[in-house]
């Protein structure tokens, strides 16, 4: 049921284009957009206040990552967000690094008391951490955890009111009710930084044609796990990470819902 609507997706974002608006860190986003522009849709990176909220009002679905945040850009964050619940578009929010320093905890928190978020995107430690759990976020990186990322999920999902995705050796995400798990991805999706990123833009990408925000944020979720399943098989013994992330890319970029639906394992 939930992979006939999926297959269905990648059509749609191919045929709508969907714009993305993202106010993401300096680190990723050119992957970011890459990544949007890859899956079929249309990526803008804005972040000064003064024109936030107009980007918008054209946009389909909003990302906002807090990977390098700092006030000037909070505050922007914070005004696209509540114009984004105000057009009733999509909020996917990649709470990076929350855990790992009381500025960005703080923050995440007080993001989530004035916007509405669809969809919460991060690594264990990180969703943990949103939660006011004790994580071990090292850096941007997912530490060790106390509590099963089941139950993670569906407790975040449950206590924000929102869908959680939980990226991890399993991804796991839940709406509070169902939980899903997938199974695909591999080790190499961790040695090079942004897939976590791009998660959230392939999620956005797919929110930003449907209502089915929960079927969205496992199409997202499992195309980036899936891809980069395929790219490992695609390098060669004595390519590395370099080549790695450039098959990533033509992975995502060659993902439909014929390759989706023989290579994704659900759980
Ligand atoms: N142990 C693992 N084995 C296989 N795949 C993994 C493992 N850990 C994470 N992944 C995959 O790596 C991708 C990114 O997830 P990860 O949890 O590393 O995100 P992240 O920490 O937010 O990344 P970043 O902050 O660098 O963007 C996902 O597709 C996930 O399935
Ligand atoms: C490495 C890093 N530091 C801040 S954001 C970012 C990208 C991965 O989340
Ligand atoms: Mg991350």
């Amino acid at each position: 049921m939930i992979k006939q609507e999926i297959k269905d997706l990648f059509l749609k974002v191919k045929n709508q284009n969907p714009l993305v608006h993202h106010i993401t860190n300096n680190v990723t986003i050119n992957d970011c957009a890459n990544a949007t522009l890859a899956i079929g849709g249309s990526p803008v990176m804005a972040t000064s206040i003064e024109e936030v909220a107009d980007m918008v009002k054209l946009a389909n679905a909003l990302v906002i990552n807090f990977g390098t945040i700092d006030d000037e850009t909070y505050a922007s964050m914070v005004r696209a967000g509540q114009a984004a619940n105000k057009k009733g578009i999509p909020v996917i929010f990649d709470p990076v690094g929350v855990g790992a320093t009381p500025f960005r905890t703080n923050r995440a928190k007080d993001f989530l008391e004035h916007v509405n978020v669809s969809i919460v995107r991060g690594n264990a430690s990180e969703v943990f951490a949103l939660i006011g759990g004790e994580a071990s976020t090292r850096g941007v990186d997912s530490g060790t955890l106390s509590i099963s990322v089941r139950d993670l999920a569906k407790n975040a999902a449950a206590k924000l009111q929102t869908i959680a995705v939980i990226s991890g050796e399993l991804d796991t995400i839940s709406n509070g009710n169902q939980i899903v798990q997938i199974e695909n991805g591999d080790i190499l999706l961790t040695r090079i930084t942004g897939t976590g990123c791009m998660t959230a833009s392939l999620i956005a990408c797919f929110s930003g044609v449907t209502e089915d925000w929960f079927s969205a944020a496992i199409a997202g979720m499992s195309v980036m796990s899936l891809a980069g399943e395929r790219a490992r098989k695609a390098i060669q013994d004595n390519e590395g990470i370099g080549t790695y992330r450039m098959k990533l890319m033509d992975e995502i970029f060659l993902m439909d819902n014929q390759i989706w639906a023989e290579g994704v394992r659900l759980l």
